[in-house]
This record gives structure tokens, C-alpha cells and sequence, in this order.
């Protein structure tokens, strides 16, 4: 998919899949024993009904010619446990189709969610957030009506429309094929509306998705909102994607509006015909009796009834039909950065990394990075400098194989990275990434994310080391204080201390700090410093970092423009070199000295 935004619609299939129906159906397997029982009890209840207008035939005919009273109250009894068994039997399926329904989509829901687990950094880049939230909740929530009751309701009306189709013909035969003909006027509707109103569904789920990733983008956003004033333009924005979703949705349901008048204008038309042709038997005193054609007339609305349900399903089935192509599109999204065939377990990591003619593109034809070559021996500290958009964090997301490499080989202690599993290789790198993420909950959760094994104390270790125990430790419950998702309640130099903390304590052979200290006040980070070098001691790591006062002490420093690596060597060397990090360096020596001077 290209990349996508709020207003921008989704690609829509041409044709009308029902195969996406038969991967529905994988999911409703599991259940077919709840379903066979709430089918039998449907279908019991409805051959069981079917008995009433023979009732009143047998009642017609003989029991008040005859004055059988006996006979009568039999029948009344007879009617009342049928009425009484299709009660219980429509509560029971009723309980048992929500179960059913409302465990499929649970598991629809899960298998989305463990898919986009797997997803790449790539797949998030392409499409706004609020488009793939969408998919997990309403669009699943969506399919809850069809699958509670639909499903099964279409199962159980066509069954009941068969018998009564067989009681009609047992009653007679010309009647029941007149009953019949509205049947292929209705189907030629149907079929002509179908593609229309297929489309109008789509229409709708694709506007709907628009709505929600403006809304979530605009909650992400609202600081800046707020910030330049520009409640008034997103309220206009919002608006009209708003009523375009109205609109969609307005158009939509008119399709769906038009099955039931159609059915009843058919059955209308049908039915009144076949009074006149009962009438006219009983006129002119046919083989028909006055019981034979009450009995068929009860059977006539009756034979309507289903059919109604089953054109309200079929209404469903193409609502549902738009949103099972997205979903079942999310699950078989293709997970770009996976595991290799025969990929192994990467050995434990003593630290070499190597960059081997690298180059790599978001976008295909914008070259990010361009043959980027060189080596970390093991315990290297390797600063990445360069100007903002060089490809400084693209470099060390090809470390931890976050997107596929274009061309060239990544190495780490000389094997190629493609070629051991992600996990392996994931678990025993720390990455701090430039954006610090705080989930929602304590303190002690967010720094234990990096090793779900770590005990209290070697929370509070990791902490102490990177100089976030004082202030974690002023606030009302220490290290289990409750912090909001995004930890809008932490400064931004906190939140950067915590996921610094949450580096460490995975104990990472190889350690990334994207910006690790952008945030962070310069008293703490001479502090933060000093501890800093004792826990890189060992590991190899790369850090990247605009404020130049950071990186001095690193082995090397690689300087990156537009996508190449332009100079590398020791800081020293690289003054003396007084090439692009010289520059560099020297505008923020002086930017500081005229600010030390004001
Ligand atoms: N997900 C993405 N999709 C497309 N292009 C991207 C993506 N991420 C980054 N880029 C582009 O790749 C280039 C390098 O980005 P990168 O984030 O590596 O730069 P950087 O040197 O880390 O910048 P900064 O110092 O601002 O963080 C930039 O031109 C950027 O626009």
C-alpha cells in the first residue's frame, strides 16, 4: 500500500469475495457443536410450528363438525407445548449464538492484534494509526451481528422455508408454486442492487477509517493544536470527514432499505393473488375445504417471514463482506522483516559489528543510505553525528533489522544478521529509541520492559545509574507510580531516563541510544555521564547525538551526510582533520561561548 493519510481512501476490491465468507466460517468451526445444538433447537422449534395451521385444519375439518371437545383441548394442549418448546428453544440459541459469535470475534480480534505485533517498522510508517485501530475494533465489532445471530438465523429460516415449501405442497400443489413466484423477481433485485450496494459498504468502512485516524491523529496532536490555535480548522476538518461518513453511511443503508419494502411489496402482491385463487376455489366449491385453505393461508405468512430474515441477512452479509476484506487484509498483511528460511539462534554476542557496503531506501529511488561501510570491535563506543535527515537512525535500525537491508550485509561478530532469528539477535541488543514510549502503568513496569526477569532491585540499579532514582523517588509512590500512556506526566528528560533505565537493564551486549540525553539538563548529564562510561565498558555501542559535549569520549565518531558516511576517527583526530565535524563542532563551541558571554 502507498503511503496513506486521513483523507485519503483506502484501495477498494473490484469484486465481491465470498471466499472471505469461507474464511469466516474457518473461525465458526471450532464451535459447531454449540451451533448444531442451537440449530436443532431452531430447526425442532420451526418443524414443531409448522404443526399449528395442520391444527387448524384438523380443528376445521372434523373436531367442530364433529363437537370433539376431548379432541379440542388436545389440540389446544398440543399447541401450547409447541408454543412453550419454541420459547425456550429461542432463548437457548440466542444465548448460544452470542457465545459463539462473541468468541470468534474474539479470536478474529487476537489474531489481528498478534499479526500487528509482528508487523515492521514499515508497515506503521505507511498508513496513519487511527486506520489500523479501526480494523481491530469496529470493524470486528461490525461482524457481532452476523455472527450472533445471522449465521445461524439464515441456516435455521432456510430450513424452516423448506418445510414450510413441503407442507404447502402437501396441502396443494398449484397454491404452493403460485406462493413461490415472487421468489425469482426478488432474487433478479438482489442480484441487480448487490454490486452497488457492495461498493456503498465499502465506501462507508473506507470513510470511517478516515474519521478515525483523524481523531486519533488529532488526540496525538492536540499539545501542537492548542499550541497554534487551530481548534476551529480541525473542527472544520473534522466535520467533513464526519459527514462524509454521514453521507456513506446514509447511502449505504438506503440499499439495505430497499430489500425489505421489496419483499414485502412481492409478498403483498403474491398474497393477494392467492386469496383471490383461494377465494375463487372455495366459490366455486373445488376439492378444497374451508380447513385445507385457512391451513394455507396460516402457511403463507409463514413462508413470507423467512424470507424477510434471509433478505435481512443477505443485507448483512454484504456490510459484513466490506469489513472481512479489511480485516482478513490486515492478517494477511506479509511480515516483511522476518525470520530467513533455516535462520538460526545468534550465537551470544561478544560485539564486532560490521557494516558492509550498506545502502538502503524507504521509498523506492530515494537512496537513505549509500554504501555505508565500517566495523565496531567489541567494547567500541561509535558516536554517529551528522545533520538532521543524514540517515544517522536508519543506520542503527538496520542494526536491529527493523527494516530489511537494500543491498550489503550487516554483521555482528562476522555473521550475517539476516541469517539469525529476529528474537536472538533483538534480545541481546538495548535500543533507546529517539521517540522514549512510556506505557501505561508504574515505574517499576516501564524500566522492567527491557527484562521481564529483573527484580526490584536491579530496577532501582539500572535507575541509579542512569540518575533517574532521585526524581522517580520524590514522586508520590516511587518506583510504582502510576504514569499515563506517552507518561504525560513526566518531563520530557524523565521519560528519557526511564527508557535509558529500561536500555540497561536488558543488559544488551550491544546498547543503541538514539538522543539518549536530548532532554536531559546538562548537570545531570555530566552526572548521567560518569555511569555512563562504567556500564559501556564491555558492550559495543553506537549513540547518536546532536550535542557534540556528549559524544567526546567515543572511540570513534562516524559523521554522516546525506546518507554516506563523510569522516570517521576519534574526536581528536577529527578536529585535526577540520573537515564537516570540525565545522560542526566549532559552530556549537562558539554558539555556546556567545551565550556564556550574553
Ligand atoms: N519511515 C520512513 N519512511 C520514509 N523516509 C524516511 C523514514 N524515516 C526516515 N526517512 C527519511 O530518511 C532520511 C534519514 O532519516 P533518519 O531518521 O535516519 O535521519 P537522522 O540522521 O537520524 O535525522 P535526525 O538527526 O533528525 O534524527 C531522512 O531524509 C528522512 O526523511
Amino acid at each position: 500500500m502507498a503511503r496513506n493519510r486521513y483523507d485519503i481512501d483506502e484501495v477498494m476490491e473490484d469484486h465481491f469475495d465470498l471466499g472471505q465468507l469461507k474464511r469466516l466460517g474457518h473461525y465458526v468451526l471450532p464451535f459447531k457443536k454449540d451451533m448444531a445444538l442451537a440449530a436443532f433447537l431452531m430447526l425442532s422449534a420451526s418443524a414443531l410450528t409448522m404443526l399449528i395451521p395442520r391444527f387448524f385444519m384438523t380443528v376445521m375439518n372434523d373436531i367442530i363438525p364433529q363437537g370433539d371437545v376431548k379432541g379440542l383441548l388436545r389440540i389446544s394442549f398440543y399447541t401450547l407445548l409447541i408454543i412453550l418448546y419454541s420459547v425456550f428453544s429461542l432463548k437457548a440459541k440466542i444465548k448460544i449464538t452470542n457465545r459463539v459469535g462473541q468468541s470468534v470475534i474474539h479470536q478474529l480480534r487476537t489474531d489481528i492484534f498478534c499479526h500487528l505485533q509482528e508487523l515492521p517498522f514499515s508497515y506503521y510508517d505507511d498508513r496513519p494509526h487511527g486506520k489500523i485501530q479501526v480494523r481491530v475494533v469496529n470493524y470486528v465489532n461490525n461482524l457481532s451481528d452476523l455472527l450472533s445471530n445471522g449465521l445461524l438465523n439464515t441456516i435455521t429460516d432456510l430450513c424452516s422455508l423448506i418445510f414450510i415449501i413441503f407442507f404447502m405442497l402437501s396441502i396443494n400443489v398449484k397454491l404452493t408454486l403460485m406462493c413461490m413466484c415472487g421468489l425469482p423477481v426478488l432474487a433478479l433485485f438482489a442480484s441487480l442492487i448487490k454490486k452497488k450496494q457492495h461498493r456503498a459498504w465499502q465506501i462507508q468502512s473506507n470513510k470511517q477509517s478516515n474519521l478515525n485516524a483523524y481523531i486519533a491523529e488529532s488526540i496525538n496532536g492536540i499539545r501542537v493544536t492548542q499550541s497554534f490555535v487551530r481548534e476551529k480548522e480541525n473542527s472544520g476538518i473534522f466535520n467533513r470527514l464526519s459527514d462524509g461518513y454521514r453521507q456513506s453511511w446514509m447511502r449505504a443503508v438506503r440499499f439495505n432499505f430497499m430489500m425489505g419494502p421489496t419483499v414485502d411489496v412481492i409478498s403483498a402482491v403474491t398474497t393477494a393473488f392467492l386469496y383471490v385463487a383461494i377465494v375463487d376455489m372455495a366459490m366455486s366449491g373445488g376439492t378444497a375445504s374451508v380447513g385445507v385453505l385457512v391451513a394455507f393461508t396460516g402457511y403463507i405468512s409463514r413462508f413470507w417471514s423467512p424470507i424477510t430474515t434471509l433478505a435481512n441477512f443477505y443485507n448483512s452479509l454484504l456490510t459484513a463482506i466490506s469489513y472481512l476484506e479489511r480485516i482478513f487484509e490486515t492478517i494477511d498483511e506479509p511480515v516483511a522483516v522476518k525470520d530467513a528460511p533455516g535462520a538460526v539462534e545468534m550465537p551470544p554476542i561478544i560485539g564486532k559489528v560490521t557494516f558492509d557496503h550498506v545502502s538502503f531506501s524507504y521509498e523506492e529511488g530515494i537512496k537513505t543510505l549509500d554504501d555505508v561501510s565500517f566495523t565496531a570491535m567489541p567494547g567500541e563506543s561509535f558516536a554517529i553525528v551528522g545533520p538532521t535527515g543524514a540517515g544517522k537512525t536508519t543506520i542503527v535500525n538496520l542494526l536491529s533489522r527493523f527494516y530489511n537491508i537494500g543491498s550489503g550485509t550487516v554483521y555482528i561478530d562476522d555473521t550475517d544478521i539476516s541469517k539469525v532469528t529476529l528474537h536472538s539477535l533483538r534480545t541481546q541488543m538495548g535500543v533507546m529509541m529517539q521517540d522514549s514510549f512510556i506505557f501505561s502503568g508504574t515505574i517499576m513496569d516501564n524500566i522492567r520492559y527491557g527484562n521481564r526477569t529483573a527484580t526490584d532491585d536491579e530496577v532501582i540499579l539500572a535507575a541509579k545509574t542512569v540518575c533517574a532514582h532521585d526524581f522517580i523517588m520524590q514522586m508520590e509512590d516511587g518506583y510504582y507510580t502510576q504514569v499515563n500512556e506517552r507518561g504525560s506526566r513526566l518531563s520530557a528528560g524523565q521519560r528519557q531516563l526511564i527508557s535509558f533505565a529500561r536500555a540497561l537493564l536488558a543488559d544488551p551486549k550491544i546498547l543503541i541510544l538514539d538522543e539518549a540525553t536530548s532532554s536531559i539538563d546538562t548537570e545531570t548529564e555530566i552526572i548521567l555521564q560518569k555511569g555512563l562510561n562504567e556500564l559501556l565498558k564491555g558492550r559495543t555501542s553506537f549513540i547518536i547525538a546532536h550535542r557534540l559535549s556528549t559524544i567526546q569520549n567515543c572511540t570513534r565518531i562516524l559523521y554522516v551526510d546525506k546518507g554516506k558516511i563523510q569522516e570517521s576517527g576519534s574526536h581528536e583526530e577529527l578536529l585535526l582533520n577540520k573537515g564537516p565535524y570540525y565545522n560542526l563542532f566549532m559552530s556549537q563551541y562558539s554558539f555556546m561561548k556567545d551565550k556564556a558571554v550574553q
